[in-house]
């Protein structure tokens, strides 16, 4: 692994991503309410929740795929531009839940498509291909090179994107993003679909990111993943954010627990009032699990 890449270094604890009260409203549909989440440099931050929680609509929000209905997202102190590409020029770079790769391109042309918002040279440079166009080729190679080193697929700089195995396309999405030399990435379910070596690598993976200088905001389902990697965890659930903490405090909260079982979280029935529910239909005969319309009390 190269250290080199350069990068928008934060001084630690510098507030890198704050999102203030960002609601995303399709129709009726309130999909993220009034989400306030901030993410410092130095720091790998966890978003989770039982699916449909809201958290890819959340992502969105932050990358300029959707204009919040409501609230506010600043980078390093300055209010996003409603445009992804200018996002990712701001400094905010991510990762997809689906691959997005060129398929049909190599792994390394893959990366420099992500270097794209850091190329100087214009348009008429790259159509004429003059000395500065050669030089800036050279220098976006040279980067894209070191970066395929850096996830470990130097190697197959020359190979179809398309013909990667799944866990190494995952890691060329990566290579990609980190391309755009952000401040911070967001990674949407870098471990979908990865047997369990393949995700201890990404968790290596990522701790190298953070100590490359660039905060990290990731969604998984793995919680041992995210509980492993994360210095908080913020939990969304129906779209609110229910808890935010260090990993101990999430799992240890019964809530998290019970917004994951489907339960009701506020005001649930305590062990006396169930026993005494299940007394009573014992008594009137009633065989507790063929309850009509019980797997709708959820
Ligand atoms: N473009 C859209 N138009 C309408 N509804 C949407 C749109 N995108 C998301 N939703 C809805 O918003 C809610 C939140 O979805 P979202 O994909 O953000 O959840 P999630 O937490 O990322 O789920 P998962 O863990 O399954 O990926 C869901 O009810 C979803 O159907």
């Amino acid at each position: 692994m190269t250290t080199d890449t350069t990068t928008t270094v934060a001084p630690t604890g510098e507030t890198v991503l704050d999102a203030r009260g960002v609601t995303m409203r399709f129709g009726g549909l309130t999909a993220v309410r009034d989400v306030n989440l901030t993410v410092n440099s130095g720091e790998i931050v966890g978003l989770i929740g039982p699916n449909g929680a809201g958290k890819t609509t959340f992502f969105n929000c932050l990358t300029g795929l959707y204009i919040p209905t409501e609230g506010e997202v600043r980078y390093k102190g300055n209010v996003l531009p409603p445009k992804s590409f200018k996002v990712t020029a701001a400094g905010i770079a991510r990762t997809f839940q689906n691959i997005r790769l060129f398929a049909n391109m190599t792994v390394l042309e893959n990366v420099l498509v992500g270097r794209h918002t850091r190329t100087k040279e214009g348009f008429w440079s790259a159509v004429l291909r003059g000395p500065g166009f050669h030089k800036a080729e050279a220098t976006s190679r040279e980067r894209a090179m070191e970066l395929l080193e850096f996830v470990g697929l130097e190697k197959k700089a020359e190979h179809l994107a398309r013909n990667l195995p799944y866990g190494e396309q995952r890691k060329l999405e990566i290579a990609r993003a980190l391309a755009s030399e952000p401040g911070l990435l967001l990674l949407d379910e870098p471990t979908a679909g990865m047997n369990p070596q393949e995700t201890r690598a990404t968790e290596e993976l990522v701790f190298a990111i953070r100590d490359k200088g660039i905060a990290v905001l990731v969604i998984e389902h793995d919680m041992r993943f995210i509980f492993n990697l994360c210095d908080r965890v913020a939990v969304l659930v129906q779209g609110e954010k229910l808890v935010e903490g260090d990993s101990a405090t999430v799992q240890g909260d019964e809530r998290v627990v019970a917004a994951y079982l489907g339960e009701p979280f506020e005001n649930a029935p305590g062990d006396e009032e169930v026993a005494e529910v299940e007394a009573a239909e014992a008594q009137a005969g009633t065989p507790t699990d063929a309850a009509p319309g019980k797997e709708n009390d959820r």
